[in-house]
């Protein structure tokens, strides 16, 4: 796990070997351990230079060995020995110094980095602090201020700006390991006793308890109730306040408050799972590994709405020719201007220029014969998509490939009415489709391996997080947020405010509550879905009750707010009042109020007082049940697919997991139990209903969540 050679007659190089990303597992600390003993202790040795395989410095400490108790030998007295040792010792970074890897990298005398190598103490990003020496050394290099952002944030930084910050010595565009080794002859003539950072004063600026104070306020605001970022910042303060040794002790204590809490566990998982999820598989057998997708360089967008003008700039910006394609003139100009617009911000951001020449706008689709592949970015309208995928069919030669962007349509009713419909699948993109992570990509039930292979491939070009999930109405996402949101509107008719449900679930870490972010994407969405789906307008069944519908509960308040215009912070009303249309300051607003009152007086509905505890657990309980449904129907393969939906597309907060991580650490038996218990109060709320999979888990004794796919192996796959 750690190679030892001698260079040049007097220099140990230390190669760290442990494939993809030379993660400190403990085979590789008891390497690192025995090779710097033997270089240290052998008098031909003169200088050290430590490096890793494959033109990878390190990872960090292997993140799979947290989930037991840590054993095996300690990177604190290792880095600690490699400090104090008396020959020089260099580290030769390429790649990545993150974590554990940067802190080895510390406790060497030098650094030398190649210039593409990214450096970072990420550790707060899964749920952790840099606990091998990292927040003493790191502020003692570069002083606090720039120590608090990169530890409490856990950036990874490029080399150029690590060379700035002070945080290595050399960057090189030569092989570092190369340059390290002469770098090392020259050193050996050196004093080290200034080379050691934990023995540096600590820079410390005037105003400490200011600076301190404005990070932790920045923090609390920016992650609310997340615990590692406040320890991080106790540990950086212990550094600047105690001596070495003292501060040493300090950040150990706070590492063991954070390894083994349920915040930790939860951003460990999502670590994964954001792996695990681009590595599908369908019923064929086809998968990541074994398919090949097209290498796709011409694509065109037709419609060039909020959606196109999204998905345009994100394949554009990674070097695709882009035609656009409009119905009318005037919506082409507006569309051009946009794509142009947001483009340029973007490589202006980037320091890049922006690649303009690969864009192309026409009115017409005929221009698109040529393209590699299609994505329709239209209204949401079947008849009309429909329409299209007909034409498309006749104007696009055999070859090209094509993708819905519906957010809930059926993929397989548009596939049927094209002359390819293994060539057909959807890429649901979210809005705005160039800033957002998460990319559905929706296999239907004839879409080819093919097909799925290149949108997960074109979508990782993009810079997206893809899930590949089964076709049915709403997808996964959609599907499971309509549970949720049924919930609130249930709640309000019960006696709760838009605020107090918002509140609930901001304070359980959301970004934004449901009615906040219903009122910023705007409430026309949802309305134009029910009335086509007959839930709302002139199609509704004569016979049902305002507030049920196709025999079940059904919340007409979102309804009755846009049919007063209320469509949110666009029209500067919605759940809440704006300061102007498009304003973004949500103030209560005394008139919804006065609705909810005059609803519940007509339906005589006796108003209650709820606690945060129901309104948590009817919108994340009925939400994690949906999600069972969905490995149920075998519309997502596990449950790490939903959770990473959840996390990129939905702000489901990261320290809890997802709705399934976090339904497992709440237990599955309890969520059972107050399923049940909301069941029974609510009989007309389907959703409400515990599903079989749930009720298997728990009678297998509610097996962890990496083992429940073994449950749900013996379903079908829609994949
Ligand atoms: C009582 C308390 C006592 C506690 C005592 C504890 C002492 C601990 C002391 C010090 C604290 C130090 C902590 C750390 O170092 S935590 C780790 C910090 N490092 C990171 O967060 C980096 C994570 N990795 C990445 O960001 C990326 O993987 C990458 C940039 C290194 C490479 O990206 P890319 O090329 O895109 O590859 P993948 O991400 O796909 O990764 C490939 C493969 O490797 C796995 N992997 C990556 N990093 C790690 C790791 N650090 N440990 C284990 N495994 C890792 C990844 O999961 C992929 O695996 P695969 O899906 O199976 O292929």
């Amino acid at each position: 796990m750690a190679r030892y050679e001698l260079v040049k007659g007097s220099l140990a190089l230390i190669t760290l070997t442990n494939p993809p990303v030379n993660a400190l597992s403990s085979a590789v600390r008891y390497g690192i351990t025995e090779k710097i003993k033997r270089a240290l202790g052998d008098p031909k040795v003169k200088a050290v230079v430590i490096c890793g395989e494959n033109e990878r410095f390190c990872g960090g400490a292997d993140i799979r060995e947290f989930a037991a108790p840590m054993r095996g030998h300690s990177l604190v007295m290792l880095f600690d020995d490699i400090e104090a040792g008396e020959k020089p010792v260099i580290a030769a970074i390429e790649g990545v110094a993150l974590g554990g890897g940067f802190e080895l990298a510390l406790a060497c005398h030098y650094r030398i980095a190649h210039s593409k190598a990214r450096l970072g103490l990420p550790e707060v990003t899964l749920g952790l602090l840099p606990a091998a020496g990292g927040t003493q050394r790191l502020p003692r290099l570069i002083g606090i201020p720039a120590a608090l952002e990169l530890i409490t944030t856990g950036h990874h930084v490029s080399a150029q700006e690590a060379l700035k910050l002070g945080m290595v010595d050399q960057i090189t565009d030569e092989n570092a390991c190369k340059m390290a080794v002469e770098f090392a002859l020259r050193a050996v003539a050196k004093p080290l006793s200034s080379r050691r950072i934990s023995t540096l004063t600590m820079p410390c600026p005037p105003n400490l308890d200011a600076l301190f104070e404005a990070v932790t306020m920045q923090v609390q605001k920016k992650a609310r109730g997340v615990m590692a970022p406040l320890a991080c910042i106790q540990a950086v303060r212990a550094a600047a306040t105690l001596p070495y040794s003292k501060g040493m002790k300090r950040e150990s204590e706070l590492m063991a408050s954070l390894f083994s809490s349920s915040q930790a566990r939860a951003l460990q998982y999502c670590f994964f799972a954001q792996r695990t999820a681009g590595k599908w598989t369908l019923p064929s057998g086809a998968q990541w590994s074994n398919i090949k997708p097209r290498d796709i360089r011409r694509a065109a967008v037709i419609g060039l709405g909020t959606m196109g003008r999204g998905i345009a700039v994100s394949l554009a910006r990674v070097g695709i020719s882009v035609i656009a394609v409009e119905t009318e003139k005037k919506l082409l100009e507006t569309g051009r201007q946009m794509v142009i617009g947001m483009l340029e911000r973007d490589a202006k951001r980037r320091g890049v220029t922006a690649s303009l020449y690969l864009l192309q706008f026409t009115l017409s689709l005929q221009d698109v014969k040529d393209v590699d592949i299609v994505i329709e970015a239209v209204f949401e309208d079947m008849s009309l998509k429909k329409r299209l995928f007909r034409d498309l069919s006749k104007v696009c030669r055999p070859s090209t490939l094509l993708y819905t962007n519906t957010s809930g349509l059926d993929v397989d009713a548009l596939a049927g009415v094209t002359d390819r419909p293994h060539m057909v699948a959807g890429m649901h993109f979210f809005s705005p489709a160039h800033v957002m992570k998460l990319l559905e990509v929706i296999c239907g039930p004839r879409s080819s391996s093919e097909t799925i292979a290149t949108a997960m491939s074109l979508g990782k070009r993009m810079g997206k997080v893809c899930v590949a999930v089964g076709n049915c109405p709403g997808f996964v996402g959609n599907r499971m947020v309509k549970t949720y949101t049924d919930q609130a509107n249930f709640l309000l008719e019960e006696g709760a405010t838009p605020e107090q449900v918002d509140g609930a679930l901001e304070e359980f870490g959301f970004a934004m509550g449901v009615f906040r972010m219903s009122d910023l994407a705007g409430l026309d969405v949802g309305w134009r879905i029910r009335k086509e789906s007959g839930l709302t307008g002139p199609d509704v069944d004569p016979k049902d009750p305002p507030h049920r519908r196709q025999g079940h509960r059904y919340s007409p308040i979102p309804d009755m707010l846009c049919e007063q215009g209320r469509m949110g912070q666009k029209t500067g009303c919605g759940w809440y009042v704006y300061e102007k249309p498009g304003g973004t300051e949500a103030k209560p607003d005394p008139l919804i109020q006065k609705l909810l009152e005059g609803y519940r007086v007509r339906y005589s509905i006796q108003p209650r007082k709820i606690s945060s505890q129901e309104l948590i657990e009817r919108c994340l309980y009925v939400l994690a049940n949906e999600g069972f449904r969905v490995l149920e129907d075998g519309i997502a393969v596990q449950p790490e697919d939903i959770d990473v939906i959840y996390l990129f597309g939905y702000g489901f907060p990261r320290h809890r997991g997802g709705p399934m991580f976090y339904a497992n650490m709440v237990g599955l038996g309890r969520v059972l139990d107050r399923l049940e218990h909301y069941h029974h109060a609510h009989p007309d709320v389907p959703h409400l209903k515990p599903s079989q999979l749930l009720k298997k888990l728990v009678a297998c004794g509610s097996p962890p969540i990496q083992k429940w796919k073994e449950h749900i192996k013996t379903m079908h796959s829609h994949l």
